[in-house]
This record gives structure tokens, sequence and C-alpha cells, in this order.
């Protein structure tokens, strides 16, 4: 049995007074409450310090949206996991299709990312998704295939327990339009099965595959309650404490 993960991802919003304020909040809405999924939130950089302060002391979790490949050194702009890892991140995002799409983040690069979360001791969820035409012209698993693989040939099979993969088709994200659970059980399935591929199907089964893409209270039900929908990765309905906590309500009660 995979352990949900109800992950928020907060994209350029919330400086760190109203990271703070949500976090906190988020923090009073779970209280007493004896959640069994994972919950994650991921604001922006500068605003980790300030969610972290946060949720010391609950079961709430913080990570961040992207990373650099490198340690340190001379890379204008950039954050590296040594960094994340001194924040107390313990998840990173890599491959979001607003990275691929806005800062041309290829494959390749997707995957040394993803590698250097791990070799670092984070966890790493990695985003991949078919944009509209790819859906339309029935091209979605071929895309979603090659992003997949990608990351798998540079990774190993023991970094199973840390490994997540979000399925996000770009169509979906932050449009109000939302795959129909049927959708995203069948493409959640096909990637389990690139999965067991690469890795056997003792590996394949553990590890949790997200579905993102207008996540919300009212179509998070039928979502999570996919076989192989292991959680969320929600955009817009984690910027409020109150639809992310009903998320998290309805994760615990399936
Ligand atoms: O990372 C989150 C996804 O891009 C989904 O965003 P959304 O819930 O606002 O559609």
């Amino acid at each position: 049995m995979r352990t949900l993960l109800i992950a928020g991802n907060w994209k350029m919003n919330a400086g760190p007074t109203e990271a703070k304020e949500l976090a906190d909040g988020m923090v009073a809405a779970r209280q007493g409450k004896d959640d069994s999924s994972d919950i994650l939130i991921c604001p922006p950089f500068i605003s980790i310090p300030a969610v972290a302060e946060s949720f010391s002391g609950s079961h709430l979790k913080v990570g961040a949206q992207n990373v650099h490949t490198e340690d340190n050194g001379a890379f204008t702009g950039e954050t590296s996991t040594s960094m994340l890892n001194d924040t107390g991140c313990e998840y990173v995002i890599v491959g979001h299709s607003e990275r691929r799409e806005y800062f041309h983040e290829d494959d390749a690069l997707i995957a040394q990312k993803a590698k250097k979360v791990l070799t670092d001791d984070l966890k790493v969820i990695v985003c991949v998704g078919e944009k509209l035409e790819d859906r339309k012209s029935g091209n979605h698993e071929n895309i979603v295939r090659t992003q997949v693989k990608a990351v798998l040939d540079h990774v190993d099979a023991n970094n199973a327990d840390n490994f997540v993969i979000a399925y996000e088709p770009v169509w979906a994200i932050g449009t109000g339009e939302t795959a129909t659970p049927e959708q995203a059980q069948e493409m959640h399935q096909f990637i389990r099965s690139l999965l067991a591929d690469a890795w056997g199907e003792d590996e394949a089964e553990k590890i949790r595959i997200l579905y993102g893409g207008s996540m919300k209270p009212a179509n998070a039900e039928e979502l999570l309650s996919q076989t192989d929908v292991d959680g969320g990765l929600i955009g817009g309905a984690s910027l409020k404490a109150e639809s992310f906590s009903d998320i998290i309500d309805i994760a615990e009660s399936i």
C-alpha cells in the first residue's frame, strides 16, 4: 500500500510574509488530525525558511520547485541541493511543464537534476505530461514514455523509495479543465508499466505517481480513488489553507 502524497506547488506566489501566514493556516487546519498521508508544500525558494519555521514540530513537510545540478559556483540566480538540505527541504520538483516551456529545460537536463537530487539524499518529484495537441493526435503516451525513460535511464532502481512521478497533462494545468479519472488512471497505469519495465514489478509498485492539473476539493475524490493515483500535485487550490486542507481530508477518507 503506497502512502498518498498531497503536495502543494505554490509556483511564483507568496513571499515570506504571506507564506508564513498561509503555512500557519495549514498547520492550524491539520492540527489534531492524525494524517496518514504525506503532506508537502513547495513554496518559492525565498519563502522556504518561513514555511519550514511554521511547519517545524508538525507533520507537514517543505520542498522546492527546482534546483541546479552543481553544488555551488558562478551560476547567478541558482540554488543547489546542499542549500536546500540546509533549509530542511525533503523534496524537490523537477521538470515541471512551466520549467520545460518557459525556461527551455529538456529531458537531459531534467534527468541530471533528478539524479543530483537523489544523490544528495532528497526526494524527487519528476513532472511529465503531454500538451493538448499530443492528446488530440493520440500521441500522449509516446510523449510521456520519452519523458519518463529519459529520467529512468539515469536513475537506479535502488532510488525507488525517494522517487515520485507527477503526471500533469499540460492542458489541465491552471485551466480548470481536469483529466477524467479514467484518463488519469490509464496514464498512471502506463507510467507504472514503464517503471516496471525499467526497475521490475516490485519496485514499480512502491513508486508514487501523483496527478496534477486543476485538482480541487470538487474533483479530488474521483481522481484520488483511482488505483494508480497516489496523490496530487496541486497548484491553485494549494494557495488557500481551506481548499488544500479539504483535499487532504478527502485523501484521508479514501
Ligand atoms: O504543479 C502543479 C500543477 O501545475 C497544477 O496546477 P493547478 O492545480 O493550478 O492546475
